[in-house]
This record gives C-alpha cells, structure tokens and sequence, in this order.
C-alpha cells in the first residue's frame, strides 16, 4: 500500500539533481569559511532577498534562535503573534538561550495588528523591555497563512518609531512569495534578520539560513558555533540548498493547488475546514480525537498530525503524486466511518 505523508513538507527527500550535486559539490572547512559550496549558498540567498549575508545553519529553530540571541539583550520580550513557531515549537530555547521572554499579541489568520503591536511594546520600568519584534510568514499554526507585505510594513514602522529590530520567521518565506506572487526582495524588505528554511517545501534535506546586514555575520557565527552549529564539509548539504533555492520555489504552487483540493475534499466530507485559511500548502481541520483519528488514518496508509485534541493538520508538499490527493480523501473517508 503506498503510503501517503502528509504531516509536514519536512518530509520532502533529496531529488536526484540533489543527490548528484551533493555526491559532486566541491568542499572545504566550512568552520574556517572555506567551504566554496556553503559560501556559494549564502552569497546566492543573500542576493535573491536583498540582503548584504547570509548563515547556513543545520536548522530553522536555529536560524531562529541566533536572530533571537543577536537582537535580545537577557531578560528583554519578544513580540510576536499568537500560535508562532518561536514560542510553539523551539522547546523553551528563547529562554534557555537569549534568556528572553515572549508577548504574544492576537493574530487571525497569522496577522497581527499593528497597533496591537504597538500597545504590547513594554515601557515601564516594571516590566521585561522588549527588544524585537517577530513575524512568522507564512504563518504555520494560523493554516500556513500569508501575512500582507502591507501589514509587514507597518509593523515594522511601529518597530522603527520604537527603536525595535525585526525578525521574520520564514520558514516558509517562499510559499508567501508564490501565494502574494512577490519577488523575495520585496518580502524581506525591511525586516533586520530574516531565517529561510530550505528544507521544507523548497526539498532540501537539510537546511536552513539566517539572512543579515554583515556587522552582525560575526556574532551570528559565534553563536552558531556556541550552539554547536558550525558544521564542516557542509558543501555536501548546501549543494542541495542551492537547487532548493534555484529550482524550489517553481514547484509550490502546485503544493498550494493539492491543499486547496484537499481541502475541498474535507469539506465535502462534511469535515470543519477554514477555507479562507487555506492559502498555501496547508490544510487544518477540527476533528474529534485528533490523536486516535491520526492513528486510524496511519493504520489506512495516510500520515498527518494532530496538532491539538480536535485539530489534524495536513501539508503538502512535492514529493506527492498527482493521484494522492483523492487517493488520500478515500482513506479519510474509511477513516471517518471506522469511528
Ligand atoms: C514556522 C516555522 N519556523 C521554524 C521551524 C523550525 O524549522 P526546523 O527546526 O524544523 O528546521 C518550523 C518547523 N515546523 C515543523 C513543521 O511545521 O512540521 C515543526 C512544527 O517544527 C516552522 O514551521
């Protein structure tokens, strides 16, 4: 039975391009700079968003862990929106390592407002300053959803009139790209650090880089050493990163066509889905004993993940066949009756 994985596009495998490149890459030390393939990587990355370097690190909770480190002094905030990644899934790192904490402002849809940004800014001196302002797009427990360009840009004026850095966690900066049908420049404009993962739907098998301004490259090296990050012979992996990058982002539209039918699918299964949220690879869904529903779908051959006591969450992603989609809609549907 061919088995249909749809719990996140972390799974995507190594294309045989990617298999070949990586046998073929040219390498060095990487942790002495002289990796050629890593320095092509980031030279590449850093001319595609606009920005004067880039870090490849092994991956995007430590991309955005060293940004944390770098604008947080200890015991600052860090605003970000309700459901981000940084305070979800980085398992306590924003306080074990930046020794920070976190305010979460209210985020439809992945979209905080501006001036819900703004009132959460700390000024007393009874409270924990706040240091930076984060955003996540797209933004992963919303629905993987896209936050405007123009949102992003107020947000990071109220930063500017505060005197606070941005952070951008994009994770999936490039499905935001091809859903706002933007250029990469112009969605990381403006942000001070920026973290891009390669390694999700873009298909590398490992992955991810901290985008910067190059007064901040030194820090950002130390910390990634600090935390165990500086790799060698890392060509091997950053050879995938450059076809990820080059040849990637052509194929998410397609991933953001499977959702959507897959999403449409739910919803003729009389299932609970946000259509309004479906905005790029993933589709979240209420159901009932999410766990033990995965767990029966996992016995039918399709993988996804609970991601709460009601909420299964799938993604897509390009190493999906054409037919898993409808393929994966009939299991659900067995699963659905087994209950
Ligand atoms: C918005 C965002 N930022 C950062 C990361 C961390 O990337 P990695 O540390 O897994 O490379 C993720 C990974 N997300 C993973 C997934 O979605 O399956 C899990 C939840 O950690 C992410 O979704």
């Amino acid at each position: 039975m061919r088995i249909i994985d749809l719990r996140s596009d972390t799974v995507t495998r190594p294309t045989p391009a990617m298999r070949k490149a990586m046998a073929e890459a040219e390498v060095g030390d990487d942790v002495y700079g002289e990796d050629p393939t890593v320095n092509r990587l980031e030279a590449l990355a850093a001319e595609m968003l606009g920005f004067e370097t880039a870090l490849f690190m092994p991956s995007g909770t430590m991309t955005n862990q060293v940004a944390l480190m770098l604008h947080l002094k200890r015991g600052q905030e860090v605003i970000a929106p309700e459901g981000a990644h940084i305070y979800e899934y980085e398992p306590g790192s924003l306080a074990v390592l930046a020794g920070g904490t976190i305010r979460l402002v209210k985020a439809p849809y992945g979209i905080p407002d501006p001036e819900a940004v703004r009132a959460a800014i700390h000024t007393s001196v009874h409270q924990a300053p706040t240091g930076l302002i984060a955003l996540e797009n797209t933004h992963n427990t919303a629905g993987g959803t896209v936050v405007p360009i123009a949102v992003q840009r107020a947000i990071q004026r109220v930063a500017e009139e505060a005197g606070l850095p941005t952070h951008l966690d994009g994770a999936r900066f490039f499905n935001a790209v091809v859903a706002l049908q933007t250029t990469p420049v112009e969605l990381a404009k403006g942000f001070r650090t920026v973290s891009i993962c390669l390694s999700k739907g873009l298909g590398a098998p490992v992955g991810s880089l901290l985008l910067m301004p190059k007064e901040y490259r030194a820090e950002a090296w130390r910390y990634r050493k600090l935390l165990g990050g500086g790799m060698r012979q890392a060509g091997v992996l950053a050879a995938a990163g450059i076809l990820a990058l080059t040849e990637g982002p052509g194929h998410l539209a397609r991933d953001h066509q499977m959702a959507r039918a897959l999403a449409e699918g739910l919803l003729r299964l009389c299932l609970e889905v946000d259509l309004q949220a479906v905005q790029t690879n993933m589709v979240y869904v209420q159901i009932p004993q999410a766990p033990a529903f995965v767990q029966r779908l996992r016995g039918l051959g399709v993988l996804a993940n609970a991601m709460g006591p009601s909420r299964v969450r799938f993604v897509t992603h390009r190493d999906l066949h054409d037919e898993d989609i409808p393929l994966a809609l009939k299991r659900i549907e067995q699963a659905l009756q087994v209950a």
